[in-house]
């Protein structure tokens, strides 16, 4: 070395003022020159670099490596390369390398210029800065030696005091996965697997480190291992935070869905897409409010948008159409957004079905409650006429042993549910037989609705029978209950049923069989539990006959008849009768009659009262009015003379029921309804002599009044 010094003292002088790292190397890597830039950089004195091989400066190199490389240059003459250094302090330096063959003596020799390619100032400044700022840490592990360079952000991110705390074997424990970093770091050092990931530390707060890692390799070899770590706590819990207000509108119940102007959903959480049947695919970006909304217009939307831009939020219902083209109807409340300069239509709904049903149901209950109230007004009208009728009931007088009978039957049949014909002439008290039926029922303390078939209008019979529902007919202006549902669970009285128009009862029939009709109008079958009491004054075996009644009907009808017998055919009750009624009307017309004189009751008792015991009824009501003392003694009230006699001409019903109809009409000027109507003296209300008349072939000139 000292020779080739001597021989080379002068170039190696010129070579010191240099700024290249300059050293001549021999076939063993030995140096046998470095100028002072090299000793400078490199941190050894010149006479230490006498001692020291390229193997000492370059740690990747190999003794076969430096072999390769002799040879390579021998052969080409000069070669090109970057390479890393290390100082006498271990510090790790890029340079760039060029290499020269020369011969000397017969010997070859390198002379090798380098120069460090270390990044200038600036641009570490840069660096260091946007490590700093990002709180990013690097480090670069040499695996030749495991030796371990870190910049200081990286010792801090980790909390170890030295470098020796970021070598693999120690910095895993930083870590509360620590296998898992292990096998990490294991995979990049092994094999060069990049890594990229999150981990949380032992800390205590947690905090949560980004550590990424990548291999440098020289060929295919991995000689470094270059890594960063990243503190994301605030990134993560900023993170977390957001996700968290992503979850509360994902699993709201709530729907929530962000529309753009163009009515594109933008977003919408699970909960909507759910109850819509759509997938997130179909969703997003796919849909558009129309195809939600099948009543929305473009128009509306537009307007809608604007409004609600204007006026901030506005809540509204809405019908929304499910992907089985189902539709439910929403509440919402849509909110204006104005984000990253755009405006959306924030909406937030609720399905309202449920509710939508409670208020149907509370309507429906509303009504039922109306019509219950309407029902209770009519019921306790008809109580009211009940309390009235009992008094009647009571006063069933009878000592005949003929009309025994009748009561007989009346008694047997008034407990059981079964259908009731009473059939008799008008006048004999079949009314007064059904109420007694009644009342005698275990329905008795429920209604008897009395429905007088021959006083309807046949028009409104069905609708008087069956009830009607608003608007089912041209003067249905409200829903009205029908004399059947009335009489739920009491009793239905079918006067002069005979009357019943032939349509009408195939419907009747109906009810008896089953239980059940149907309101006009209506949409359900209404079913009703009602007991039936008819009575006619008509021989509806004639009527079959005729083809006006039906056959099937009169059996339903006819399954316990009871005949009330005429009055002429129970004579021996006529005393007690006449008696009856003097006491009642005397004390009404504030008079003081007690007896009947013998020979007004052989009078009564002559006469054949082709009106029954109405007409006995009405003698004494007008005898009472006209005469006065205690004794009712004959008079101008009795019936014509010739009537009194027991004539084998008997007329007909009807001829007797004329004549004396028309008789009262004289009397009272035929004047009808009123105090002193002839339906007042006759007992019957207006429409019920109206009707009477008409059958009759009363003519109808006269006032009402
Ligand atoms: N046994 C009786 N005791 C007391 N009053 C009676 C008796 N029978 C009938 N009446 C009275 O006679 C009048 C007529 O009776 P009711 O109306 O019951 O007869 P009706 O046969 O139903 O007549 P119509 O066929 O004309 O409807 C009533 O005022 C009733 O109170």
């Amino acid at each position: 070395m000292k020779d080739v010094l001597d021989e080379f003292q002068l170039k190696a002088k010129l070579m010191d003022q240099l700024p290249y790292e300059v050293v001549w190397v021999g076939p063993d890597a030995k140096f046998i020159y470095a100028n002072e830039k090299f000793c400078n950089t490199i941190g050894y004195n010149s006479r230490e670099c006498g001692t020291l091989s390229v193997l000492d400066i370059n740690t990747t190199l190999t003794p076969e490596g430096w072999k390769a490389h002799w040879k390579e240059v021998m052969e080409k003459g000069s070669l090109n390369f970057t390479t890393v250094h290390k100082t006498k302090k271990g510090r790790f330096y890029d340079v760039e390398v060029y290499v020269q063959k020369f011969s000397y003596n017969g010997k070859n020799y390198l002379c090798a210029i380098a120069k460090e390619i270390t990044e200038p100032n600036f641009h570490k400044k840069i660096i260091d800065n946007t490590y700093e700022i990002g709180n990013i840490g690097g480090w670069e592990l040499t695996l030749l030696d495991g030796s371990i360079m870190a910049t200081p952000c990286a010792m801090e991110i980790l909390k170890v005091k030295d470098l020796e705390g970021l070598t693999p074997p120690k910095v895993i424990h930083k870590f509360k996965d620590s296998g898992r970093y292990r096998s990490l770091l294991g995979g990049v050092i092994r094999n060069g697997t990049a890594f990229d990931e999150i981990l949380e530390t032992n800390d205590s707060p947690p905090r949560y480190v980004r550590a990424a890692a990548k291999p440098i390799l020289k060929g295919n070899k991995i000689y470094r291992v270059f890594g960063i770590y990243q503190d994301i706590t605030e990134i993560k819990q900023k993170d977390s935070d957001l996700n968290f207000h992503k979850a509360v509108m994902e699993n709201a119940r709530d729907f929530i869905a962000v529309f753009n102007k163009e009515g594109d959903v933008i977003h919408c959480n699970k909960s909507l897409m759910k109850h819509l049947g759509y997938s997130q695919d179909d969703m997003l970006n796919q849909k558009k409010i129309f195809e939600l909304d099948p009543g929305a217009s473009r128009e509306w939307w537009d307007a809608h948008f604007q409004e609600i831009i204007d006026k901030g939020s506005l809540n509204f219902e809405r019908l929304l159409s499910r992907a089985d083209d189902t539709q439910f109807p929403i509440d919402v409340t849509a909110n204006h957004l104005r984000f990253n300069g755009q405006d959306y239509n924030c909406a937030v709904g609720r399905d309202i079905t449920a509710k939508k049903m409670r208020d149907l149901e509370l309507h429906e209950a509303l009504q039922e409650i109306k019509a219950l109230k309407e029902r209770l007004e009519i019921e306790n009208e008809y109580l009211q006429e009940e309390i009235g009728n009992k008094i009647n009931f009571k006063s069933i007088i009878s000592s005949s042993e003929t009309y025994k009978s009748v009561l007989i039957q009346v008694e047997q049949v008034a407990p059981t549910d079964t259908t009731v014909l009473i059939t008799g002439e008008s006048g004999t008290g079949k009314e007064l037989l059904a109420r007694a039926i009644h009342s005698n029922s275990k329905r008795g303390n429920r209604p008897l609705i009395k429905v007088n078939c021959a006083t309807l209008a046949k028009e409104l019979i069905e609708s008087e029978l069956f009830g009607h529902r608003k608007g089912a007919f041209t003067g249905a202006t409200a829903h009205k209950e029908g004399k059947f549902t009335l009489a739920d669970g009491g009793t239905i009285f079918l006067d002069e049923i005979g009357e019943l128009p032939l349509e009408l009862q195939p419907k009747l029939l109906r009810v008896i069989q089953e239980g059940e009709f149907d309101e006009l109008g209506g949409t359900k079958t209404i079913k009703v539990d009602v007991r039936i009491i008819a009575a006619t004054n008509r021989d509806l075996k004639e009527m079959i006959r005729e083809g006006s009644f039906r056959e099937d009907l009169f059996y339903r009808l006819n399954v316990f008849p009871i005949h009330n017998i005429p009055l002429r055919a129970r004579k021996p009750d006529i005393p007690i009768l006449a008696q009856y009624f003097l006491e009642k009307y005397s004390v009404k017309a504030g008079k003081a009659f007690k007896r009947l004189a013998p020979q007004t009751l052989e009078k009564l008792m002559a006469y054949n009262f082709p009106g029954n015991i109405r007409e006995l009824e009405n003698l004494i009501e007008r005898a009472v009015i006209i005469e006065n003392g205690t004794t009712l003694n004959p008079g101008n009230w009795l019936p014509e003379q010739e009537n009194l006699s027991l004539s084998n001409e008997f007329k007909s019903l009807e001829a007797n029921q004329r004549e004396y109809i028309i008789g009262v009409l004289e009397h009272t000027q035929w004047r009808v309804g009123g105090p002193s109507g002839a339906a007042k003296i006759l007992n019957v209300n207006d429409k019920t002599l109206f009707a009477k008349m008409k059958r009759l072939g009363i003519e109808k000139q006269i006032s009402a009044k």
